[in-house]
């Protein structure tokens, strides 16, 4: 028997486009399925003016296939120069969805991020004032930080600081990877909201190191223990609205993945919405992935849900997506969830 879902168009709250080459070839695997994105800045250099984000929105909508049903929500590199008068002129414009916080060096393409959060202080009073989201990248950046533990310290040391001293600032935290963050997310109310990625659904530390170094699963932050992954799952299919997808899709081509030194970021545009039909019917939760996928995350953001649909399929055999995206910069290698998936997106 053939088994179909039917789900709104889904979201990707969290995603990295790039530019340029890489901008065109991976936009339109985006666009295929989602009916929006939050795009993030972290360009070199990073995207941190008004002016910037309407000229980074503009080379996106260049790279879309024509007649794409897919909307850029732009979003703020904060730094600790940003302007609180040019930020909450982009956001009344509409122009961007909400601002990013990266701590400087805690991931790929940050070290434009804050160093001393006391410095960003207002413009973050500003943001709770216009009702800006701030969307945080989760890590500490301490050297004596262990990298596992460095978003629970970062819960704990920076992220309840910054909620207590500004009180009304919505809050996602990005890419949730362990429980003490799905804990956090879980007390939160209404103005904290969490992302989880495709791939957190599916790896846990394991997966990058048992067998041989895997480079294409190396991702910050970091994929966690298995009772981490489990805890993700748990919240990912629990139907609360506090957590809803953000892929994190982070293309790096295969030169810059594969080397001694190599890239974090996953690249999941391709299959997520495949991945992730497999992982909820695994967890005998189809019928809450549209609320992950479709409506949470509208809802926090306060938009309305997509009025196009996606259909999913449960095929015989197998589906089949390209292992590797071809760019002008050399291949992008597609995420492998190391097993068949039979969720085919029709
Ligand atoms: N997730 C990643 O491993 N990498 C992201 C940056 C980020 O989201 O932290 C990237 O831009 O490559
Ligand atoms: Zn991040
Ligand atoms: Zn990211």
């Amino acid at each position: 028997m053939t088994q179909t879902l039917t789900i709104r168009r889904p979201d990707d709250w969290h995603l990295h486009l790039r530019d340029g080459a890489m901008l065109t070839a991976v936009a339109p695997e985006t666009a295929r399925h989602f009916g929006r994105a939050i795009i993030m800045p972290n360009l070199v250099p990073p995207v941190v003016t008004g002016a910037q984000a309407a000229a980074y929105r503009d080379r996106i909508m260049a790279a879309l296939p024509e007649g794409a049903d897919f909307k850029p929500l732009m979003t703020l590199y904060l730094t600790e120069d940003t302007d609180p008068d040019d930020l909450a002129a982009a956001h009344a414009s509409g122009l961007i969805t909400a601002v990013k916080l990266y701590p400087a060096g805690a991931t790929t393409n940050s070290n434009s991020g804050v160093r001393d959060f006391d410095k960003v202080r207002p413009v973050l009073e500003r943001m709770a004032e216009v009702g800006c989201p701030l969307c945080v990248h989760g890590e500490v950046t301490a050297a004596e930080i262990d990298i596992f533990d460095r978003e629970a310290v970062f819960i704990d040391t920076v992220l309840d600081p910054i909620r207590r001293a500004t009180p009304g600032l919505r809050v996602v935290m990005e890419h949730i990877t362990t429980k003490q963050g799905v804990d956090y997310a879980r007390a939160g109310g209404a103005d904290l909201g969490a992302t989880i990625t495709t791939h957190h659904l599916i790896i846990n530390r394991n997966h990058i190191l048992v067998g041989g170094i895997k480079p294409h699963y190396y991702c910050l932050p970091v994929a966690k223990r298995e009772e981490h992954r489990l805890a993700l799952r748990e919240a990912a299919t629990s139907g609360e609205d506090s957590f809803f997808l953000g892929t994190d899709s982070a293309p790096h081509t295969d030169a810059l993945k594969e080397q001694a030194c190599g890239c974090a970021g996953c690249f999941t545009a391709t299959n997520t919405m495949s991945l992730l039909a497999h992982v909820f019917d695994e967890d005998g939760a189809l019928d809450r992935l549209e609320g992950f996928a479709s409506l949470n995350g509208p809802a926090f953001y306060g938009l309305p849900a997509n009025k196009a649909t996606l259909t999913l399929t449960r095929e015989a055999n197998p589906v089949t997506y390209p292992s590797k995206i071809d760019t002008a910069d050399g291949p992008v290698t597609v995420f492998d969830p190391g097993f068949p998936v039979h969720w085919a997106v029709t």
